[in-house]
């Protein structure tokens, strides 16, 4: 099975996709967006997308291309996140990395580093290329970027997340007509197009009063319009079971005017690093 997943090789998605991947190649893609696009337009049997991170919350982008594209939502996978410091020496002027990377290690920069500019790039691959590249720039990434020997870069310091318990959460996108109903989980998109006041908390109720856990909520701009949003919910109850298909279609009458998508149903995979 072919999966994409954002690139280039040695991304933390590369090695969440290397997981589901058998023995079919990775291929890469600059952007969630694009690996998105790429599933919904059938060029790819499975995406792999990072959507949360236990330090710096959601990946906007690609809950945006959830919303925006006809896809399915087939299994998570969860891995902890251990970031390295790469450089070829221990004096660099930039760290140049992904901003959720960036972001992850704030604390540990702001202490070690207050003085060296930081450079968002499309992936903390991205970024340990440009440490190979240049000596005065260091990157964020697995420390498996450097090898042991005979390396040009080095690690210059390990486990710099800013929590030791980082950790984030990817999502396997496929086809949308490979939507399961079968799992313990499930990710919905809703689109009220409405607003008035106590909606939200009708949405909320069709879940609480069928027992139904939601392990997230999240809002998102529609892009429609200043203060229209969608909203992403994820509930611990598989679309298989009559409670959610009933919490659904109540959730369906009240955005008569907007939309319910269903992303699908599934389980989750812990990878270790
Ligand atoms: O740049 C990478 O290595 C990625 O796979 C992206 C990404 C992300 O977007 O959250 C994945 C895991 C880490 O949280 C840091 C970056």
């Amino acid at each position: 099975m072919q999966v994409v997943t954002l690139g280039p090789a040695g991304t933390y998605s590369h090695r969440a996709a290397s997981s589901i991947a058998a023995d079919g190649p990775v291929v890469f893609r600059e952007s969630v967006t694009e690996i998105v696009a790429a599933v919904a337009d059938g060029e790819f049997e499975r995406g792999v997308v990072p959507v949360e991170n236990s330090i710096e919350g959601s990946v906007d982008e690609s809950l945006d291309a959830l919303a925006d594209r006809e896809v399915s939502v087939v299994q998570e996978i969860v891995s902890p996140i251990r970031h390295a410091l790469l450089a070829q020496g221990p004096e660099f002027e930039v760290v140049a990395s992904h901003p959720q990377a960036l972001a992850q290690c704030r604390e540990y920069l702001t202490e070690h580093y207050p003085d060296v500019a930081q450079e968002a790039v499309a992936s903390t691959a991205r970024g340990v290329e440009r440490a190979r590249e240049d000596p005065s720039v260091a990157a964020i990434g697995h420390p498996a970027n450097a090898n042991d020997d005979g390396d040009t870069l080095q690690r210059i310091a390990e486990n710099i997340q800013d929590r030791d318990s980082n950790a984030t959460r990817f999502l396997v996108v496929a086809p949308e007509s490979e939507r399961s109903t079968a799992g313990g989980k499930t990710s919905l998109v809703v689109y009220p197009g409405a607003n008035y006041p106590g909606l939200l908390l009708e949405l909320l109720e069709a879940f609480a009063t069928r027992d139904i856990n939601l392990s997230r909520v999240e809002s998102r701009p529609s892009g429609r319009r200043l203060g229209d949003y969608c909203f992403h919910f994820d509930i611990e109850a598989g679309l298989y079971e009559a409670r959610t298909e009933e919490a659904l279609s109540e959730i369906e009458a009240v955005c008569a005017d907007g939309w319910v998508r269903r992303l699908g149903s599934y389980d989750t995979r812990h990878v270790v690093e």
